[in-house]
């Protein structure tokens, strides 16, 4: 069936299709509303465009009862006349079966609900209606944007710069490179004549070669030659693990012909006795990210920055970052009071304010490389001061990438995403995707619900959705495994935080889904460029809800287009998987109001499958109301300049509890300092746990950068101390 013949209206205002277990009123109003609607209940398009069931009058007396129930958010009982088949059902079933502790209220009917053993009797699934009360799907606004453009690649060899010959061929034979792309053509004649430079092009463009290829071909010509007691003549510092392991090998490949010259890395997660006595032995281009740098610099006498000419900040942008600004300080001071002069790469896809800050404290008079839509424009002059007055910076996004939006009320988000990657992994071929979650917890909440529902035991002697993860709160060799294998694997989904969003070169990523919006439209451009890189194609995929589509505008400010896809052709992929039908095969000749109503039917179904998942016992209720509670942490956390637009005061906690497969909303998540849903009724702090903590704007901002957004990315050491003893999530744990 084409996936977009099928238009759903998910707005509140059409007939809901599950019923309350009935009543023998109910039931005998039932058959006669059955035998209407047979007769002819009428379809027509809605002003939208989409087919929605008229209100037959008539009817109203069968429907006010659930109305009203809906309009008070109650739970309803759905009941499902039909075993759901095979798949799904096993999987779930030894989860189902198992009685639901939390849920006292569970009624003594007899009807079976999908994924049920024959004979077992339990009654109802609990679930309220997915698809009534939900905020109206708006229109969304989507301003004209010219999108800049870079030309990724030039026709220009590598053999045409002045570099050594070996290098030239280790760049043919082991990296596989023949042409240089625009970024390189600019950078490495600048970074060989030895300037400053803050480069800017966009992701997958090739800039670790722009800066690796002049570095290595100068220190090659250290006379005499470098030894490795020498220690580190370069130092370049990332911000997370898997991009300073990445790095390293680039190294180690470009070294090949090189073997006096000795890369090294320094990560957060490694042991810090073996780093120190690497250090000790003598590392001379030294990758590393900037916590475990700082605590050497404090810790460990052998490390010594006498002989340092390069200093090359890659992502300088996040850096600067909170959370990572003084340890930049304490580098810089560091390597300042000693060694010879040094020259200074800063590089990212997303030069901002910071940046050009950063460039007065370390740099002089640094060429600004800045690969631009109609020619590569470099200049002999500083960072341009304009974009230091807090005029939006223009991103360009690989041309080939394309960019779609999803607006999902959030109760359908959790269906929504499975239905997405339903689609593309089970119902097409060769997907690798990567999904971006806003934290830790909820990452592991979706892996798990994830594995048992979509997967399940059958599916796992020939899985066809394939789960990854990365966090920071994840150990060191876990990640480092994770790491490769989503980076060898031809199809897979990685969920994970944004701790995989910058510099990592995932080859094959044909998607990125944002389950949740990034804090800033860098990190949408950096989180979007892990695919579409060097030249290829690749998609992404954005979720926001009803109130957050003014994001759309925000990116465009920055230049950034971004087209819309339609809830409803993302649900109709449920037609294609009969693990979630009710009523059997689907028949393609039914009329299409016949087939919205089985697509609302098969998302209930799935959803209905999530909750009793979660609800099967009072651990992974517990952990899906951790998930729900570090996602709203979050929410609170995106910085004041995005405040319009994610404020948690806009969320509805119900339906986000929802989201989180919760068939409540859990009490007492949410202090009213923080912007709780308290006006709504929501949070009666009723039980005894304690209410999320006030936080001030700038604490805020920092939980921004230890929990979601840099759940893995190196922080100060103070922090980690503090989290240490608070046994908080980030990557900070594992330093010894
Ligand atoms: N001249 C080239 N020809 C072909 N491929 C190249 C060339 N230079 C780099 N590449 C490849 O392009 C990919 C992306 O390179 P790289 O990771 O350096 O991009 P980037 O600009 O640093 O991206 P990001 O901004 O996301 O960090 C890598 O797989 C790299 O091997």
């Amino acid at each position: 069936m084409a996936e977009d013949t099928l238009m759903l209206n998910l707005r509140s205002d059409s007939v809901p299709y599950f019923q309350r277990p009935a009543t023998s009123k109910e039931k005998w109003a039932s058959k006669k509303a059955q035998k209407r609607k047979s007769s002819g209940i009428q379809v027509a398009p809605s002003k939208r465009g989409f087919y929605s069931f008229e209100k037959d009058p008539k009817t109203k007396d069968i429907l006010s009862h659930e109305d009203t129930e809906e309009e008070n958010e109650q739970t309803n009982q759905v009941t499902v006349s039909k075993p759901a088949p095979k798949a799904a059902a096993k999987a779930l079933s030894s989860e189902i079966s198992k009685p639901a502790q939390s849920n006292q209220t569970q009624p003594k009917s007899k009807s079976k609900h999908v994924g049920e053993h024959k004979g077992d009797d339990r009654a109802f699934i609990k679930t309220s209606s997915l698809f009534k009360n939900n905020p109206d799907i708006p229109d969304v606004h989507r301003p004209a944007v010219t999108q800049l453009k870079e030309k990724v690649f030039t026709s220009d060899s590598f053999a045409e710069q002045d570099l050594h010959p070996h290098l030239v061929a280790t760049l043919t034979k082991v990296l596989n490179v023949t042409s240089m792309t625009s970024v390189q053509k600019e950078t490495i004649p600048v970074l060989l004549s030895g300037r400053d430079a803050v480069v800017r092009s966009q992701t997958g463009s090739g800039k670790t070669l722009a800066y690796g290829i002049p570095l290595v071909q100068s220190l090659q010509a250290v006379e005499p030659k470098i030894k490795r007691g020498d220690g580190p003549l370069a130092v370049i510092v990332v911000p997370t693990r898997e991009l300073a392991q990445q790095s390293f090998q680039i190294f180690q490949k470009l070294l090949k012909p090189f073997t006096w010259i000795v890369p090294g890395v320094l990560m957060g997660g490694e042991k810090r006795k073996a780093e120190k006595a690497r250090l000790r032995k003598g590392i001379n281009i030294l990758i590393t990210t900037p916590g475990r740098l700082v605590d050497h610099i404090k810790n460990t006498l052998s490390i010594a920055f006498s002989a340092v000419r390069w200093l090359i900040l890659d992502e300088a942008d996040r850096i600067l970052d909170l959370g990572f600004e003084k340890d930049l300080m304490v580098i810089l001071n560091s390597l300042n009071s000693t060694g010879p002069p040094r020259q200074n790469v800063l590089l990212s896809a997303t030069l901002t304010d910071g940046l050009s800050r950063l460039a007065g404290i370390c740099m002089k008079e640094p060429v600004s490389i800045h690969v631009g839509e109609n020619a590569v424009l470099s200049s002999k002059s500083t960072p341009n001061p304009d974009t230091a007055q807090g005029q939006p910076d223009s991103f360009a996004v690989p041309e080939r990438l394309q960019q779609h939006m999803v607006v999902v009320p959030s109760k359908l988000r959790l269906v929504c995403l499975a239905a997405f990657l339903l689609s593309k992994c089970k119902f097409e071929k060769d997907h690798k995707i990567i999904v971006f979650v806003s934290s830790c917890e909820a990452v592991e909440f979706l892996l798990t619900l994830f594995n048992a529902v979509l997967c399940g035991p059958k599916a796992k002697q020939q899985p066809l959705l394939s789960f990854f993860r990365l966090h920071g709160n994840m150990k060191q060799e876990e990640r480092t495994e994770v790491f490769h294998d989503f980076a060898v694997c031809k199809t897979g989904i990685l969920l994970c935080t944004d701790v995989a969003a910058r510099g990592l070169d995932l080859p094959q990523v044909t998607w990125i889904v944002q389950f949740n919006p990034p804090s800033t439209p860098a990190e949408y451009v950096h989180r979007v460029g892990r695919t579409a890189r060097i030249g290829e194609k690749g998609s992404s995929l954005l979720f926001l809800t009803p109130a957050e589509t003014a994001y759309v505008t925000s990116l465009a400010n920055h230049n950034i287009s971004i087209s819309e896809m339609k809830l409803e052709t993302i649900l109709s992929t449920l037609m294609l998987d009969d693990r979630f039908t009710v009523r059997g095969k689907y028949d393609s000749k039914k009329s299409s109001g016949a087939l919205e109503q089985e697509v609302r039917e098969r998302a209930t179904v799935l959803q209905t499958e999530f909750e009793n998942f979660v609800h099967a016992d009072d651990n992974s209720v517990q952990v899906a109301k951790r998930a729900l509670q570090s996602f709203l942490r979050a929410y609170t956390a995106y910085p004041s300049s995005m405040k319009h637009i994610f404020h948690i005061k806009t969320l509805h906690l119900g339906h986000a509890a929802k989201s989180f497969g919760l068939r409540d909303a859990p009490q007492g998540l949410v202090s009213s300092g923080n912007g709780s849903n308290k006006d709504r009724g929501q949070t009666k702090n009723k039980d005894k746990r304690p209410p999320m903590k006030k936080l001030s704007a700038k604490e805020r901002e920092a939980s921004l950068m230890r929990s979601e957004y840099a759940c893995g990315i190196d922080g100060n050491s103070k922090k980690k101390k503090r989290k240490k003893k608070t046994h908080a999530e980030g990557e900070e744990d594992s330093i010894d």
